[in-house]
């Protein structure tokens, strides 16, 4: 069976579980599955797992084969997993850096390709410059080159926007979003603006202390119910000018008793 199948999955550390029997039917080839879900809530653990970079337990079938079965260099072959933050004092140039990451992942190292992405991403100024003396944003769209450029078949993206301005969030999204569709593959992403998973998820799952509450097409998932229950909000979803929904929120839930 084509895409992610996650069947009876357990993760987490030594003194704390914390993914629990997580089971989710299938996540979709060609489309962004936002990773939604508090702080805290087991959302980067999830990631690490999948990509067996945190001990887990259970099923994992990508594409009909079982993940938990590969040897890491074979899983590494199709998974690839985009930390938060890009490990400090690496003194390679950014064109290097990822020229690196495409021989690692049986690439040709062609500097054409490496410069073609950075085109698309619009950091191809930056190809000469050392990593270690770019800002926060700009660090995060080279860890971005790094991801695509190794072409998975499941791109696992952990708060890839936390650094961008409100510009680039939108581009970023849109690229990936493309490149999703067009290399027909499986993309995760956490985020935590609710409006950008409502305009730019295909599918979204929602994560309240390691357990899944929702899994589904945006609009279902995203509801006044759910935001109430997972982030203790009290939310609205409405239609702005231009069609799209937009959530709004009026405040938090009130406690039990006040
Ligand atoms: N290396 C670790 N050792 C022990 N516990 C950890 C470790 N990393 C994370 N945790 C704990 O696991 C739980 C889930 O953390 P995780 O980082 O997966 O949450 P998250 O949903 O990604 O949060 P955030 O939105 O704040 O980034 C938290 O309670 C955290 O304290």
């Amino acid at each position: 069976m084509s895409g992610l199948r996650i069947r009876g999955f357990y993760s987490g550390y030594p003194q704390r579980k914390v993914i629990e029997n997580l089971s989710v039917p299938r996540l979709p080839r060609g489309k962004i599955t936002v990773l939604l879900g508090p702080n805290g809530c087991g959302k980067s653990t999830l990631l690490r797992a999948l990509a067996g970079l945190n001990p887990a337990q259970g099923e994992l079938w990508l594409n009909g084969e079982e993940l938990l079965a590969l040897p890491f260099s074979r899983r590494a072959e199709r998974v690839v997993y985009l930390p938060q933050s890009l490990p400090a004092g690496v003194h390679l140039h950014v064109l290097e850096s990822i020229i690196v990451a495409q021989r690692a992942s049986g690439g040709s190292g062609s500097e054409a390709d490496v410069m073609a992405l950075l085109e698309q991403l619009g950091i191809a100024h930056l190809a000469l410059n050392y990593l270690d003396q770019l800002s926060g944003g700009q660090k995060q769209l080279v860890g971005l080159a790094q991801s695509l450029i190794r072409r998975p078949q499941l791109l696992l993206l952990d708060e890839p926007l936390s650094a961008l301005d409100l510009n680039y969030q939108f581009h970023v999204m849109d690229l990936v979003r493309r490149e999703t569709r067009r290399r027909n593959i499986i993309t995760v992403v956490v985020v935590h603006d609710i409006n950008i998973a409502l305009r730019h998820a295909e599918h979204v799952l929602m994560l309240k202390q390691g357990r899944l509450i929702a899994d589904g097409e945006p609009e279902q998932v995203i509801t006044a119910q759910s935001l109430a229950q997972v982030y203790g909000v009290r939310g609205r979803i409405e239609l702005c000018s231009q069609g799209t929904p937009q959530v709004l929120i009026d405040g938090l839930v009130a406690e039990p008793g006040l």
